[in-house]
């Protein structure tokens, strides 16, 4: 049969979501046919994980909605049903196991392969799991522990197991953001995978807020503007500048706003760093400087920020404003006028079971404490303050954080930094799951922290990221500066080369 003439492997049909009184999704209707990757793009708050919860069967759908899988109506609001149609989902958080085996995360929840007298039989599930990578054209160490794979090859595990926990046929294949911190060479790999897993007939659903992956990737893309799908397009009849426009209504202004640098003091120097990937680093940041930090996975990237703010036992010596700070003394990095945005924002960044106003009041607690106790008033004029100037897209101050779309819970955990008025600013990942307005915003809010003196560090798996908003680039391989890039010569080509050991 021609694939086009088959029922859509998913047909979503209005779908609505009202959380306590506030309608968050409006008939929102999309379909996938075999072998498509559809991709789904909006701001945040937009409505994705939403949608794809309500798939999910993890949050219900207003009355009125339907799906069909395959053309057989499935029951929304029931994971069990919609699993039995084959549809998987690969979260962002993966749902793996770091401290196990690839066998082992392969085996959860499907079973393991036993032998005479209920043994497990390794061999077999041994080969089973090369098997079940092999299908997707990958090859790891099966016995390593996940928590030694690079992101690429967690990713690659995750979907060798919603793929292999598929009895029966595939359908559907859900990814929710799978590049956040990949840098592109990383990102290739990955679309390999993807498109091993198109050829197999699987309608793919793919979320991401990088719109240059969802014309490299997608067949269709579905844009969501405040609940509302606004268009469904093919990625052939747009470009880039027409996708930014349907889901911002307008011009994003990515342009820099920093007046030229006139480099200050040294306000952040690192003499002999080791850590546990880095094995060797001096860095300076003078006042008024970006300085970025770029480098594929292993690299000593995703380390650095947490290593200098204490975060991470290190040896060597960081200075801050001439002051030296001792290893693992977070506390001593604030005092001294530190500040430091994490990468991992559900586990490091915000604190769940506290509201919006709370979360972004806590590294405030005591300035705004200075009359014996916390004012009310202050406590919402400051809370209020941080999220207008961040642009925080939020029910109200006081809903819980976990309510918020990620981007929102990002831009409330830099913003709190923020107000502490730092003199050293770390960002590891400061944009990650944020979208293209947010992000234009985030940067210009760096750019202008930038003009008032403060010294900037910023580590990113995105090299255009690196571009826009850096003075000076180092790249770091194996644990070691190996190339230094200074204003116009800062390309996200060039960065790109030189992390994966190319000539620039
Ligand atoms: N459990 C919840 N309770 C109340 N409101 C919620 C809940 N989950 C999501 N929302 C709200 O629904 C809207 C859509 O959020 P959703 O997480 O679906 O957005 P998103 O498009 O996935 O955003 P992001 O790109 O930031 O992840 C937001 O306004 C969010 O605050």
């Amino acid at each position: 049969m021609n694939p086009d003439q088959r029922a859509p492997r998913l047909d979503l049909r209005a779908v609505s979501k009202t959380f306590g009184g506030t309608r968050v999704l409006h008939d929102v209707s999309l379909d996938i046919a075999p072998g498509e990757v559809h991709a789904l793009v909006g701001q945040n708050g937009s409505g994705k994980s939403t949608l794809i919860k309500i798939l999910a069967g993890f949050h219900e759908a207003d009355p009125g909605a339907s799906a069909l899988v395959d053309g057989r109506p499935r029951s929304l609001g029931d994971p069990d049903d919609i699993h039995d149609a084959g549809v998987r989902f690969v979260h962002q958080d993966l749902g793996l196991v770091p401290a196990l085996s690839v066998v082992d995360n392969l085996a959860l929840g499907h079973g393991y392969a036993r032998g005479m007298g209920g043994r497990i039989n390794w061999r077999r599930q041994t080969a089973a799991a090369e098997a079940a990578l092999r299908a997707i054209g990958y090859e790891v160490d099966v016995r390593a522990l996940v928590e030694d794979l690079q992101p690429v090859e967690r990713t690659a595990v995750a979907i060798a197991r919603a793929l292999q926990s598929a009895q029966g046929e595939m359908s559907v294949l859900v990814l929710d953001e799978p590049t956040a911190t990949m840098p592109k060479a990383e990102v290739q790999r990955l679309f390999e995978i993807i498109n091993t897993v198109r050829q197999q007939g699987v309608g793919i659903l793919y979320v991401s807020h990088h719109l240059e992956e969802v014309f490299e990737l997608a067949d269709r893309v579905t844009v969501l503007v405040d609940g509302h799908r606004v268009a469904t397009k093919r990625c052939s009849e747009l470009d880039q500048r027409g996708l930014v426009d349907l889901m911002t209504g307008g011009v994003v202004d990515e342009a820099r706003q920093r007046s030229t640098t006139v480099p200050g003091e040294p306000l952040l120097a690192l003499r002999g760093v080791r850590g546990a990937e880095i094995v060797e680093l001096d860095l300076q940041v003078l006042a008024g400087e970006v300085v970025g930090v770029a480098g594929i996975t292993g690299s000593g990237r995703e380390e650095l920020c947490s290593l200098i703010f204490g975060a991470k036992p290190r040896e060597g010596r960081v200075t801050v404003r001439g002051r030296e700070l001792p290893a693992l003394r977070p506390h001593t990095a604030c005092a001294l006028g530190m500040a430091l945005v994490p990468a991992n924002r559900l586990r490091d960044g915000i604190v769940s079971g506290l509201n919006v106003r709370e979360n972004a009041n806590l590294t405030t607690v005591r300035r705004l404490a200075r009359h014996v106790r916390i004012r009310p008033r202050d406590d919402r004029r400051q809370a209020a303050s941080i999220s207008t100037k961040m642009s925080v897209k939020a029910p109200s101050l006081e809903s819980p954080i976990e309510s918020l779309s990620g981007g929102n819970q990002q831009k409330v955990v830099l913003g709190k930094w923020l107000q502490t008025d730092p003199h050293v600013l770390l960002l590891d990942e400061p944009t990650q799951g944020v979208d293209i307005k947010a992000k234009a915003e985030i940067h210009h809010l760096i750019d202008d922290v930038a003009s008032k003196g403060v010294a900037v560090l910023v580590c990113s798996s995105d090299e255009a990221e690196l571009e826009r908003l850096c003075d000076r680039v180092l790249v770091l391989r194996h644990g070691r500066v190996v190339s230094e890039f200074n204003g116009a010569e800062v390309q996200t080509r060039r960065l790109v080369h030189t992390s994966l050991g190319l000539t620039s």
